[in-house]
């Protein structure tokens, strides 16, 4: 349960109990994971390469058929999700790849607000592979969206943008989420990401949360104090030596 702005008591938008998933006979990927996320929260999940991030996305996403029966898993009705490549459709326009599959008159209207949101205005009759990568993940962002989701997924959505597009992207979602207020979980490498954009960061290791912190920064510039006291005790429980660290 997590205690809301008026100090109400609400019910967590994600709630995960006891999840187990495994591959293979040699021990588990997921084991007996929890996490509660609540409405409207930003929680960015770290963790070293193969420690199950994606796995448990994936499940949380409804990708995963096989995790069923393997622990308990609430998430709300409507759930969109972001990988790294923006998986637009190459042979639909943008508008059209953001609308598809929405119904009703107003559809295309509100997938114009939409593309407008994200920086994307007049590019609406454009095709996929006329857009930078930057720009496509814009669109992906504009699908999800228009949507309204109350549960946003994110697998490594900006992985493959160079450093500038990123920070213009970090930017972008946080006005995006403090818009529409989804519940987000993302999965990032990058513990800088995590820092600036999440309101909670969670370390994934053996299989359950290890390490589940509150970001609480008055200010999220990578220059101050507080940041990088942060961006040291994550790396530390990362177990990312000192060499790796310039
Ligand atoms: N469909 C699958 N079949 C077999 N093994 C799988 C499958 N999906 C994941 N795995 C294995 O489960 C482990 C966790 O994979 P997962 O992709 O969840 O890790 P991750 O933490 O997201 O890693 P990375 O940070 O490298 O993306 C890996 O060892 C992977 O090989």
């Amino acid at each position: 349960m997590a205690a809301n702005a008026g100090g109400l008591i609400t019910e967590p938008a994600v709630r995960v109990r006891n999840l187990h998933r495994s591959f293979s006979r040699n021990g588990g990927v997921l084991n007996g994971l929890d996490l509660d996320i609540a409405a409207g929260e930003f929680v960015a999940l770290i963790g070293r390469s193969g420690t199950g991030k994606s796995t448990l996305l994936r499940a949380l996403a409804g990708l995963d058929r096989d995790v069923a029966g393997h622990g308990r898993i609430a998430v709300p009705g409507s759930v969109s999700v972001v990988f790294q490549d923006s998986r637009l459709l190459p042979w639909k326009r943008i508008l059209d790849n953001v609308t598809f599959g929405l119904r009703g008159p107003g559809a295309a209207e509100r997938g114009r607000q939409a593309l407008a949101e994200v920086g994307l205005a007049g590019r609406e009759r454009a095709w996929p592979y006329q857009l930078s990568g930057g720009e496509q993940q814009r669109a992906s962002l504009a699908r999800s969206l228009v949507r309204e989701p109350q549960l946003l997924l994110a697998d490594e959505p900006f992985g493959a943008l160079d450093a500038l597009t990123r920070i213009k992207m970090h930017a972008l979602l946080r006005k995006l989420c403090e818009t529409h207020r989804p519940a987000v979980l993302l999965v990032t490498h990058d513990v800088d990401e995590a820092i600036v954009l999440a309101d909670r960061v969670i370390l994934l290791d053996g299989g359950v949360v290890r390490t589940d912190v509150r970001v609480e920064l008055a200010d999220r510039s990578r220059s101050a104090p507080a940041f990088a006291e942060l961006r040291t005790f994550l790396l530390d429980e990362l177990g990312v030596d000192e060499e790796s660290r310039r």
